[in-house]
């Protein structure tokens, strides 16, 4: 069993997580240099809980500007070992409306200009993201939203695009033709970093607009977002914190690997190793460095 520490990645609308008792923001250093902001650390009916805003507070950093690195790094330096996203997201279908919640499964990373591994030269680790989404996390955030009474989908695939614009008419139709539910700028790297970090990672896509394909609702407007976005920020902050007041303080092991993901994945030689980096992977891959 794994002791759980749950960790809250709050995207665009949500900076800070109401309910946390004993709470402190905290800055934590990381040698992948500086994240979003400070951590807010407290507990929720004893369950320790630690809420990152990802943009920072005043939503300073841009989707392609986030150290995602830096974050998922003072994260697991926090203890965290189940780590929740919370994403506003345009909708590629007709049936996801804004308003909803989706507890997407799968990503198709079309990012370009960030950085994406922990890992690279005198450190090579391959992991798989198959299955990204650690299914025993979603099925908790499931049973909160019904709970809650809110309005949620279960199951989808999130193109995750470069931004900061939002699609061409265009790119949206092609995104739809691949068959992908919903569009956001955040959820990669993320959600591989926090695979290579072997923490469970599940997020909930809060649809805030319909993406430019729609004929009903033309191109995107980022008013109509921010109101939806402020309509439903007390509904994704109430399915957090039934989240986290009915979370296993301990948890049988992910299923798809996610604590043991590096089992298997380290290529390069003990004695090859690059002694700088290992040094930055000190609570990264700190569970197979003590090992060795
Ligand atoms: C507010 S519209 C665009 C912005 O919102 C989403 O960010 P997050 O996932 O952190 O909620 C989207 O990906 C864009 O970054
Ligand atoms: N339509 C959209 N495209 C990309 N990111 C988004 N975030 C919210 N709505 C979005």
């Amino acid at each position: 069993m794994v002791k759980s520490v749950l960790g809250v990645v709050g995207g665009s609308g949500v900076y800070d997580l109401p309910g946390l008792e004993n709470a402190e923001w905290v800055w934590v250093e990381s040698p992948w240099g500086d994240a979003s902001d400070s951590v807010r650390i407290g507990y929720i009916d004893g369950l320790k809980t630690v809420f990152l805003p990802r943009h920072g507070r005043g939503h300073v950093h841009s989707p392609s500007t986030i150290n995602y690195r830096a974050n998922i790094d003072v994260l697991k330096r926090c203890g965290v070992t189940d780590l929740v996203s919370v994403s506003a997201c345009g909708s590629l279908r007709e049936d996801l409306a804004p308003g909803m919640f989706v507890l997407v499964d799968q990503f198709i990373d079309r990012t370009f200009s960030r950085e994406k591994s922990f890992f690279g030269s005198g450190f090579v680790a391959h992991v798989s993201v198959a299955a990204p989404i650690s299914p025993n996390l979603a099925d908790s955030i499931e049973k909160a939203a019904k709970a809650e009474g809110l309005s949620y989908h279960r199951g989808g695939t999130y193109l995750v695009m470069e931004g900061p614009q939002f699609s061409s008419l265009a790119e949206s139709e092609l995104y739809r033709s691949w068959g992908c539910d919903v569009i956001g700028m955040t959820n990669m790297p993320e959600a591989k970093l926090a695979r290579e970090a072997e923490i469970c990672y599940a997020s909930i896509a809060m649809i805030t607009d319909y993406d430019s394909w729609h004929p009903d609702h033309g191109s995107v407007d980022i008013k109509a977002i921010v109101k939806v976005l402020h309509e439903n920020a007390s509904n994704a902050q109430r399915l957090v914190s039934r989240l986290a007041k009915d979370f296993p303080k301990e948890r049988p092991a992910c299923p798809v690997g996610s604590d043991t993901a590096l089992d298997h994945a380290v290529l390069t030689a003990p004695d090859a190793r690059d002694p700088e980096l290992v040094s930055k992977l000190d609570a990264v891959a700190r569970r197979i460095l003590v090992q060795a």
